[in-house]
């Protein structure tokens, strides 16, 4: 059963922006995931910080790319928590003890490491989990093994975009985390283009 309180701005952008690609694909890069409107990202970090209200959050985790913009507008509405994003590729600039895990792409169709160094996540941390959207969960799924790794505790998940359809986000609910979905796409079609929400 899909909860959560639906973000009409949002949904209003989808609608008039948005459009549907063959593959399951929605291309939002006007305003999400390429060009970004920070007041929207800023709209739906209060819609967070109102959904988790009560709830401890000592940092955010979300994962390169698109996460990232997403996640530090979050941030200025949970304290100006520390944003952490898991990088997909090694680098010379990675250094010392990582937590690692390997992950499928939805958009780039191949595996990529998901790699956050020790230092960055401990088993103190209460975190926030942050991305842009949520398909078949494996982007969340890497994110989570990690902070288990870790001994951090997940308090809940922030998405902007759930595809419904896919089953990502019933996985996640049937485990029993606290996942936000700020817009539902209930289904879509890459002919005619409508977009239902639910
Ligand atoms: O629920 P899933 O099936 O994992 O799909 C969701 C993930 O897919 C996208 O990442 P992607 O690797 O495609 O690229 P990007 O972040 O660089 O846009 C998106 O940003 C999520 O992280
Ligand atoms: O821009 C995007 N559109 C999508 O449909 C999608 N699914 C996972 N990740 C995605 N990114």
């Amino acid at each position: 059963m899909i909860k959560g309180v639906c973000m009409k701005e949002l949904e209003e952008r989808i609608r008039k922006e948005g459009t549907v690609k063959p593959g399951n694909v929605l291309k939002v890069d006007a305003f999400l995931n390429h060009q970004c409107d920070v007041e929207l990202f800023d709209h739906m970090g209060a819609a967070w910080a109102e959904h988790f209200k009560g709830k401890t959050i000592t940092k955010i985790l979300t994962i390169e790319a698109s996460g990232i913009g997403i996640a530090c507008c979050a941030a200025r509405h949970f304290g100006n928590v520390p944003v952490v994003f898991a990088k997909k590729a090694q680098s010379i600039n990675l250094d010392g003890d990582q937590y690692v895990t390997t992950i499928y792409s939805y958009t780039k169709q191949r595996e990529f490491p998901v790699i956050v160094a020790k230092k960055f996540l401990s088993p103190g941390d209460h975190v926030l989990l942050i991305d842009d959207f949520l398909a078949n969960g494996k982007a969340l799924q890497g994110l989570i093994e990690i902070c288990d790794h870790a001994g951090a505790t997940v308090e809940g998940i922030g998405i902007a975009v759930e595809k419904g359809f896919q089953d990502g986000g019933e996985q996640l609910r049937k485990a029993g985390y606290d996942l936000d979905s700020l817009a539902i796409v209930k289904s879509m079609d890459a002919e005619t283009g409508d977009i239902e929400f639910a």
